[in-house]
């Protein structure tokens, strides 16, 4: 059946050997004259690329909490019946690609549970590597409750049932942070607040969260509060913006832009934030060690959104102008491999010299879910995406330029394509180090022996994809473009320094295999 709104109305089936998947994107608004869940509704839509395989809001109107979430695209799950049942002062919203736990309707985030007081809804982008002691904790400490009781097997889930755990956490000697709430708290100038109890989530949270390893991107609320949460090593992105009456959260700065919230800062890695109708209040639940995610800066962000203080698109347009400096080759024109590849392609041109051209063009409806291919149906999903443009191509010497390789699947396809419309030669460039290690931070990368690179050297993988030749940017050249201070970013998927370290026989999210402890620098 065709759709209204031009989306496909089923995902293609095509299997078990995805590209790098997405992970998740997480929206918060507070703001209690405004229609919070439509606000949500665009916040998300805005993180679809973030996570494509379910999507869910949650709205309180200072009384009840409800959540509507199902699997499906962010377009497929709400319709304006959806939205006007919605109602009230805050919202949180989700849109995901799963890590831990299946991709089924009882993974699908917000997830909601009792928050000691009331009701309790969160929604994460991220993924923890103490999962299977947290869940410990909570079946055998704590009583299994809310989603997890009901056989959610999502970290998230875990999350939830830990922050509800309420005077609980005191008798399992999960402590407040010396000095109790206070101490925690950032006051700042002129802080109105300081009259205002703490609100009642906040000493769950200063139990818990020091005790959550891993990624983790967090907005939840209970019937009065919306609170958000970012990890020590902030791997993930997460901003605070301000709405003409009200405040919002969201994964990426291009999500405020596109509600008409003006971006106010990052919420700092460590950080806590409660936000109600006094006011936003602060609290540091531990010291700030950040590792932001370098893959954010090659792939995972949109073009249009800034992170740490950079334009991501000058990023990849900067890794692109990198590549052509370490990698050059005589060549009739630049081209990219749309989408993600777009940028380090004009990049790549503008050093070199040499024109760029789109000599393939992307269907704009198939989005990054739509491929997830085996081997036979990867082509197949590959063609229906990409179609190369004859005229343009025939006879010419292409250099194409990507922002990454995983199995090599895309650049195989795409220089057999290539050569098929008439290329005279084709020589690949990757704006990104070869990625030789899995992700356990929020992307669902191959375990290392689907890897490409972490079996076969780039003269290899040069002919595994037909290429007449082969060129990744450096990890010098990668920092250099993001703009960031190396001690700064996560870079493990490219150099095995993990930031957080993976306890052994963790499993590599996605459920395939384990790491051993071999495979992991421990810190
Ligand atoms: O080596 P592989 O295993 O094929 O994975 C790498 C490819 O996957 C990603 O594209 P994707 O199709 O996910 O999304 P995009 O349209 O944003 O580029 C990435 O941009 C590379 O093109
Ligand atoms: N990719 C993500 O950020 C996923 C969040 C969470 N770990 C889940 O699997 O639901
Ligand atoms: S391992 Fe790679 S993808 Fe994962 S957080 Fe680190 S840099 Fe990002
Ligand atoms: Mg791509």
């Amino acid at each position: 059946m065709i759709r209204g709104d031009g989306q496909l109305s089923h995902t293609l089936d095509l299997n078990d050997d995805p590209a790098p998947q997405d992970q998740c994107g997480v929206f918060g608004v507070w703001a209690p004259d405004e229609d919070v869940s439509r606000l949500t509704y665009f916040g998300i839509y805005a993180l679809q690329h973030r996570g494509q395989q379910s999507a869910g809001i949650a709205t309180s109107n200072g009384e009840k909490i409800l959540v509507y979430k199902d699997l499906g695209l962010v377009s497929q799950v709400f319709n304006d019946q959806a939205l006007e049942g919605l109602k009230g002062h805050a919202a949180i919203g989700h849109a995901r690609y799963a890590t831990t736990g299946a991709d089924v309707w009882e993974n699908a985030q917000p997830t909601l549970g009792p928050s000691g007081t009331g009701t309790l809804a969160l929604a994460h982008n991220g993924n923890l590597t103490n999962t299977k002691q947290l869940r410990q904790v909570v079946t055998q400490k704590l009583g299994s409750r809310g989603e997890v009781a009901r056989g959610a097997s999502t970290d998230t889930a875990l999350i939830n049932a830990l922050l509800g755990s309420g005077e609980k956490l005191a008798e399992i000697g999960w402590d407040l942070p010396e000095g109790g709430i206070e101490a925690a708290r950032n006051k700042g100038p002129a802080d109105a607040l300081d009259n205002e109890p703490p609100a009642p989530l906040i000493e769950a949270s200063l139990r818990v969260l020091p005790h959550l390893k891993g990624a983790f991107s967090l907005v939840y609320m209970d019937e009065q509060h919306l609170y958000a949460a970012r990890d020590p090593h902030g791997v993930r992105p997460f901003v605070l913006g301000r709405l003409p009456q009200g405040w919002a959260l969201a994964s990426e700065t291009a999500a405020l832009d596109i509600v008409g919230a003006t971006v106010v800062r990052e919420i700092e890695p460590g950080e806590l934030l409660s936000i109600d109708h006094s006011g936003i209040r602060s609290y540091r639940f531990a010291p700030a060690t950040p590792n932001v995610c370098a893959f954010e800066y090659v792939y995972l962000a949109r073009p249009d959104t800034r992170i740490g203080g950079r334009s991501i698109i000058q990023s990849r347009r900067e890794m692109g102008a990198a590549l052509a400096r370490e990698h050059p080759v005589e060549a009739d024109l630049v081209m990219a491999t749309p989408d993600s590849g777009t940028p380090a392609a004009i990049g790549y041109a503008e050093e070199s010299g040499i024109p760029f051209q789109q000599g393939l063009v992307k269907n704009a409806y198939v989005g990054r879910t739509f491929i997830q291919p085996t081997q036979i149906m990867r082509q197949r999903g590959i063609r229906l995406k990409l179609n190369p443009i004859r005229e343009i191509i025939q006879g010419k010497r292409l250099i194409v330029v990507d922002d990454s390789i995983v199995r090599g699947n895309t650049q195989r396809q795409v220089v057999a394509m290539l050569r098929e419309a008439g290329a005279a030669e084709v020589h690949v460039r990757i704006s990104s180090p070869p990625v030789l290690w899995p992700c356990f931070f929020g992307i669902d990368f191959a375990t290392r022996a689907e890897l490409i690179a972490a079996s076969m050297d780039t003269d290899e993988i040069c002919q595994s994809i037909h290429a007449d030749s082969l060129g990744y940017l450096s990890i010098d050249g990668m920092v250099a473009a993001s703009g960031q201070n190396p001690s700064t970013l996560c870079m493990a998927c490219f150099n095995g320094d993990y930031p957080i370290s993976i306890p052994a026989g963790t499993p590599v999210p996605g459920g395939k295999g384990a790491v051993t402890s071999q495979t992991v620098s421990a810190d």
